[in-house]
């Protein structure tokens, strides 16, 4: 049950538990599909003592009286309204002002309170206050206009149903001259029937309607109008296939309604007409032009836009875990074995995009990772107008705009779950002439964003993180109202991050001087090799790198290789399990990236490099692993930047070697996803790992001590022995805590379920898939939340 679902229960119980009704007589003028419903939802959930209705047609009167929906109802407002506390106007949008007339009426006979509460169900707003004004003289204390945003395309009593407003939102627009005990009665009675109250101005609704609804309704009826005036009308209607159907549904819906919202709405919906027409026009000359680029621009952004809009309204990833559906049941499995392929490697999927779209030319990428956070950054870009082709099987065609040809996004560019978008993109966002928000889910709104702020204001950027403390949303205000460029910076970064140096140096592309950073320990480097790659100038002077802006970068080819922080969970899985060998292709091992291959082989893994080659500035090998006698290790300090998302899984390692682990100078892993210390250690310890937290790190008690046959005179490996218990785990909606409970099953005793496993996509698409194919056991529930 969703919490909206579980409140609405509670609000129930709570008017039940108290036997009061929130209202003495509810009144509804008009018994058609929405009128119906809330008096249906009204009777159901016990907020009205007693219920009356109006509507000219009396065999629904008479039905919903016969039905005891009703105490009592009639053609007219005269004969029912009196005493009521409530009146809600469900009647076409023309029709309000003369049940206003009546109401008025009503008033001066002395048959209604003059603070009766007044509601109407329109979906246009501005015209029901100038209705209430033109009968009234004044607005009364009582009027509360509201919009159900929900409705079906049949209509009438028939059709109604209670729970048609549970999960829609309500527009309720406040007005100052309503009463608090007004609105609040209000709030409270969408709340009990389900819906999600918002409020609005009037005139603000109607304009955003004009958009989201009228004109939909509107094409829909001229579509189905345009196709009807054939004279083959019958065969086009018989073979119309989904594509009509889909889009014509509306038009089922009660013309007598429309046509008053299309007069109710005029000046909106002409204007949303207008631009309707500027958009299509322009789409009909790319045709005629057979434009290809500027057409696939267009179709590619509006098909991520419908799909992105979704996840900007509900705050989530683009993988929805509001509801935490998808859980990871795993039978323990002892032996993994193969030769596999691991999905392309995150970081450097996001740079690809951000360098192919400030090219000149075209950048053609291949392997790029189809993951969720490599996607919000392709997106953004979109959003500010670049054309993006793509991706299709991991190859993306970029058509690169220039140092200086991004456009403001109409919207606030949305980052997910992605930290490596949100800071990158800060970086470069300082510098454009436009203003720009970013925005991320639940989860990255509350990561430091000040590591990039503050230093992007050394150099002259304007920059607010809005959120709570130092955190997304992110305001970024355009060089054209500062009026002056960026300056250079020489920044001694305060922790070893790859997504601040990056930021930084890609903020200098376009400062005045020279950009140097200096970083306490070498962090990934995919930024400086592949501005290099694209052909722009970078100094590196050993942990000192610079860049001095003004230059340009030229488009070409990138070959993304596989990612190592993916490819860690299966190394960790061969090495932990008995009889094991996977081998993994072609996956990166820059330097700066390979400390979870150090880390491992410190611990005694059997680890064989082979086929080592270089792909796109990246050099690539097979990494080959083998089960092994692992032993823990104190992890060299030094090794913590080149490993950072690593630690996870690596913990899983540990508890499965011989001997204690301690790691330390990782305080990072607290503002990840999640704090990874904090969550590892309590997911370790319900699977029965003794393990201490500390200010920067963690200390785990392997439990391969307990392996009868370490590391046998042959030679043989003995990983058969269950190191943890079966049990729940939640992963903090952090991808890399849910792969790294996945694999510690190899060695558990029972069944580990994971919960909330949605975000393995930000990283990891396919990850459960290919953990089957190699022998593992993990079944994906998707509704078991
Ligand atoms: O630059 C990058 O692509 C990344 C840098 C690291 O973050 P920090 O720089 O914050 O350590 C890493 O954790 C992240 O997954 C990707
Ligand atoms: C920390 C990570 O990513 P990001 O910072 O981009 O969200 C990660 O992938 O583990």
């Amino acid at each position: 049950m969703s919490n909206q679902q579980k409140h609405h229960q509670n609000n129930k119980k709570t008017l039940l538990n108290n036997q009061l009704s929130l209202f003495r007589q509810v009144c509804v003028i008009g018994l058609g599909l929405i009128g119906a419903s809330l008096a249906q939802a009204i009777k159901d959930n016990g907020l009205s003592a007693r219920l009356v209705a109006v509507d000219r047609h009396a065999p629904s009167i008479a039905e919903a009286i016969q039905q005891q929906l009703l105490d009592t109802g009639s053609a007219r407002l005269s004969d029912v309204v009196g005493g009521s506390d409530l009146i809600i106007i469900a009647v076409p949008v023309q029709a309000v002002q003369a049940v206003f007339a009546d109401i008025k009426q009503a008033m001066d006979d002395g048959q209604l309170a003059t603070d009766c509460i007044i509601t109407d169900v329109c979906s246009t707003k501005v015209n029901i206050i100038d209705a209430a004004n033109a009968v009234f003289g004044s607005l009364p204390v009582g009027l509360v206009p509201a919009h159900p945003i929900a409705g079906a395309e049949n209509s009438g009593y028939h059709a109604r149903r209670a729970n048609l407003f549970v999960n829609h939102s309500v527009i309720i627009c406040e007005l100052p001259t309503t009463s608090d005990v007004a609105i609040a009665k209000q709030r409270l009675l969408w709340e009990a029937v389900g819906a999600t109250v918002m409020t609005m101005a009037a005139d603000h609704h109607d304009a955003i309607l004009a958009h989201t609804s009228h004109l939909p309704h509107l094409l829909a009826f001229n579509l189905v109008e345009q196709l009807a005036s054939h004279d083959d009308n019958l065969d086009m209607f018989r073979y119309a296939a989904g594509g009509f159907r889909d889009f014509t549904r509306i038009a089922a819906s009660d013309p007598k309604m429309w046509h008053d919202i299309f007069f109710a709405n005029q000046s909106a919906i002409v204007s949303a007409l207008d631009e309707y027409g500027v958009y299509l026009q322009t789409m009909r000359q790319l045709i005629i032009d057979k434009d290809s680029t500027a057409l696939m621009g267009i179709l590619g952004r509006a098909q991520a836009a419908r799909r992105h809009f979704g996840h900007m309204l509900a705050s989530t990833p683009y993988t929805d875990t509001s509801t935490m559906s998808a859980s990871y049941i795993i039978t323990p499995s002892n032996t993994v074995y193969g030769t596999i392929a691991i999905p392309g490697d995150k970081s450097i999927s996001h740079r690809s995009i951000m360098l192919g779209s400030l090219a000149t030319g075209i950048t053609h990428v291949t392997g790029f990772l189809e993951g969720e956070d490599a996607l919000a950054t392709l997106q953004a870009f979109r959003d500010m107008g670049v054309t993006i082709e793509g991706p299709d099987n991991g190859k993306l065609t970029i058509h690169g705009v220039g140092m200086n040809g991004l456009k403001p996004s109409k919207t606030p560019l949305y980052m997910g779950n992605s930290g490596t978008s949100m800071r990158l993109l800060s970086g470069i966002l300082a510098a454009q002439p436009f203003d720009s928000v970013l925005t991320g889910d639940t989860s990255l709104s509350k990561r430091p964003m000040e590591r990039v702020a503050a230093p992007l204001r050394a150099m002259g950027a304007v920059i607010q993180s809005t959120g709570h403390s130092g955190t997304a949303p992110l305001s970024i205000t355009g060089r054209d109202k500062i009026g002056k460029p960026l300056q250079g910076i020489d920044y001694e970064l305060p922790v070893a991050s790859a997504q601040i140096k990056s930021c930084l140096l890609l903020a200098g592309l376009w400062s005045e001087g020279t950009t140097t950073i200096a970083q306490p320990e070498v962090s990934r480097d995919h930024t400086e090799r592949m501005l290099s790659a694209f052909g722009y100038p970078v100094t590196v002077d050993g942990n000192r790198i610079s860049v001095t802006g003004g230059g340009t970068l030229t488009g070409g080819d990138i070959a993304v290789p596989a990612d190592i922080s993916s490819a860690a969970f299966f190394m960790v899985a061969a090495a932990i399990s008995q009889g094991s060998e996977l081998t993994l292709t072609q996956v990166g091992i820059n330097p700066t990236r390979t400390g979870v291959i150090d880390i491992l082989r410190l611990m005694q893994a059997d680890i064989t490099l082979s086929n080592e080659t270089h792909v796109g500035g990246e050099p690539v090998a097979d990494i080959m692993i083998r089960s092994s006698n692992l032993v823990g290790i104190e992890i060299p300090e030094h090794l913590v930047p080149l490993a950072i998302d690593e630690f996870p899984v690596l913990f899983i390692a540990a508890s499965c070697a011989q001997g204690r682990t301690v790691l330390t100078g990782a305080k990072e892993l607290r503002v990840k996803e999640s704090d990874r210390i904090a969550v590892m250690a309590e997911g370790l310890q319900t699977l029965g790992i003794d393990c201490t937290v500390t200010d920067d790190g963690l200390i785990i008690e392997g439990k391969g001590s307990e392996d009868k046959g370490v590391a046998s005179e042959s030679g043989d490996i003995n990983n058969s022995h269950p190191v943890f218990g079966g049990g729940q785990i939640t992963s903090h909606h952090d991808h890399r805590i849910a792969m790294s409970f996945a694999v510690a099953s190899l060695r558990a005793s029972t069944q580990i379920t994971i919960e909330g496993v949605e975000t393995v996509n930000t990283s990891f698409p396919g990850f459960a898939e290919l953990a089957n194919q190699i022998g593992m056991s993990i079944q994906v529930d998707s509704a078991s939340a």
